[in-house]
């Protein structure tokens, strides 16, 4: 971090011998026979400083990795200095020397803890109660449009992090959210995937449709059962196993516009009513061509019914750092939620641009979300690296990325509510990855990052897992662990192919399935 190449430092230098000399005798198998504690040692449990009942477990055991292995991982990050810049952040100092400017978005979900010194950071509880004000009285119904008609439907045009953290956060948290669905699809086994639909579904009003080419696909047939017992619950008679549609009732429905291809706005614009609809323009600098051209295209469609421009301050808001841009377009200054240049676009959710995800799903969770993403910063700041979750990570990430040349990591979490998050994770990884030279300005000789992808889970094992198992060689074979006394999770196809989820990608532990849930 210093501006030195990572590789000059001496643990990259041991790193290498140790991986010329030793990785063809790492084999997980071994690894857990010679070790009836390697769980135990290579597991953290997770618990929340502030509240105690929020925990999670990274199991980070399946990795191939050896104590003498970690403890020079962790050497690296204390050879680039990575505490005295984690410090720095947290302080407040300019770590961002291209631009001159903080990196703090730390400080959106702060609740006063850190003490930070950076111009904006006192503003940060204003913005909060506008969000909390604002979202309330479109939830309630007290914000109505121009012909006195409460809202019904927000639609977030923006691109990059003004687009994927708050669809993926939308979505995860799709349980707390106020709304009903028109159309559904159940692919994922996990329960909450069919449950988190039937919420929705009036037995009297729904029609269930199966689709499958073989009609024995374990994971359509069982969702399929399911929905029918749902069904003769409330109708008793199998006989009415048979005509059944369903109708839109929808109460807030949230919508995403970013492509610049009209049609991802015409299709989105066919779902609103301009009379209930709100237009939310969410643009750091309010110069981004996809998102203002769509802005613009919103404002027309809008006026071709509203008629008088006045009514644009009722259906229209902006989440930027651009005040000026924002005033040119029309928008009331009342209407915009700032935010600070030193926020990355990869990090706004935690910002005013998670205006959708607190009218989606009520500021009170949306504050909950942020006390939950401060929690992890204070792990972060406080925890020694050995112990440190987001650190442990990052450097069995250099491992795999640096030292065995995986090109691609690969995010596969098993809960249906977090099916965006690779795309989400995207560009958290590798918009903050993708470099090539130092601080200093030098040209690097080695990666910076991977390749990063994925998507539910269940729904991979029917799409790419093929490859990855039984392909040329994607994953080494060792990946795949065979079941052992020692290696208990590894006793059926499905616990191996969670395990090599395991192996590939560090990061999706945090968030898939725990080895306790597996079994
Ligand atoms: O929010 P905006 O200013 O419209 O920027 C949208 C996106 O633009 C660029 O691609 C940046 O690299 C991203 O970090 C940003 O999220």
């Amino acid at each position: 971090m210093s501006g030195r190449l990572a590789s000059e430092y001496s643990a990259w230098k041991k790193l290498q011998q140790t991986y010329d000399a030793e990785h063809s005798r790492i084999i997980l198998k071994d690894l857990f026979a010679q070790d009836p504690n390697r769980f135990a040692k290579f597991s953290k449990e997770y618990v929340d400083t502030t509240d105690k009942n929020t925990t999670f477990l990274l199991d980070y055991s399946k990795n191939l990795i050896t104590q003498p292995i970690l403890n020079t991982l962790l050497s690296l990050a204390r050879q680039a200095e990575l505490e005295t810049y984690r410090d720095k952040m947290f302080a407040g100092e300019h770590i961002n020397t291209s631009e001159d400017r903080s990196v703090l978005h730390v400080a959106l979900r702060n609740f006063d803890d850190f003490k930070i010194q950076e111009a904006g950071v006192d503003e940060v509880g204003g913005v909060l109660a506008h969000i909390k004000e604002f979202s309330e009285a479109i939830r309630s119904g007290s914000w109505k449009g121009y012909t006195g008609k409460t809202i019904n439907t927000i639609v977030n045009i923006g691109i990059g992090g003004s687009d994927l953290g708050p669809v993926m956060v939308t979505e995860a948290l799709k349980h707390y959210a106020k709304r009903d669905l028109t159309a559904h699809f159940v692919s994922n086994i996990d329960g909450t995937h069919l449950a988190e639909i039937l919420r929705l579904c009036d037995p009297e009003r729904t029609l269930f449709i199966i689709a499958s080419k073989t009609f024995t696909t374990q994971e359509t047939i069982t969702n399929a059962e399911s929905s029918r017992d749902w069904f003769l619950a409330a109708a008793k008679d199998k006989a009415h196993v048979a005509k059944h549609f369903h109708y839109a009732k929808r109460d807030l429905t949230a919508l995403f516009v970013s492509n610049i291809d009209g049609t991802h706005l015409a299709e989105t614009l066919r779902l609103c009513d301009p009379e209930r609809t709100l237009f939310i323009i969410a643009s750091k600098t309010f110069t981004t061509q996809e998102t203002i051209t769509n802005a613009e295209s919103a404002r027309d469609w809008f006026l071709t019914a509203a008629k008088d421009k006045v009514h644009v301050a009722k259906h229209f808001v902006a989440l930027s750092t651009n005040t000026k841009a924002v005033t040119a377009f029309g928008i009331d200054q009342a209407n915009m939620f700032a935010f600070w240049d030193w926020v990355g676009g990869r990090y706004s959710l935690w910002s005013a641009i998670g205006l959708s995800i607190a009218i989606y799903i009520g500021y009170d969770n949306f504050e909950q979300l942020l006390k939950g993403a401060h929690g992890m910063d204070k792990h972060f700041k406080e925890t020694p690296l050995e112990n440190n979750l987001p650190v442990l990570m990052a450097v069995i990430g250099i491992w795999y990325n640096d030292f065995y040349g995986s090109q691609t990591h690969a995010l596969l979490p098993y809960d249906q509510y977090l099916h965006k998050f690779a795309d989400y994770f995207q560009q958290g990884d590798m918009e903050s990855n993708g470099k090539f030279v130092t601080k200093g300005g030098q040209r690097v000789d080695y990666q910076t990052g991977p390749i990063i992808w994925g998507a539910a889970g269940t729904n991979g094992q029917h799409s790419f897992y093929q490859l990855v198992h039984q392909g040329t060689k994607l994953i080494p074979a060792d990946f795949i662990a065979p079941a052992t006394s020692h290696n208990p999770i590894a006793h059926s196809k499905h616990h191996r192919i969670l395990l090599s989820n395991f192996f590939a990608q560090p990061e999706a532990l945090a968030f898939g399935k725990t080895e306790s849930e597996a079994e």
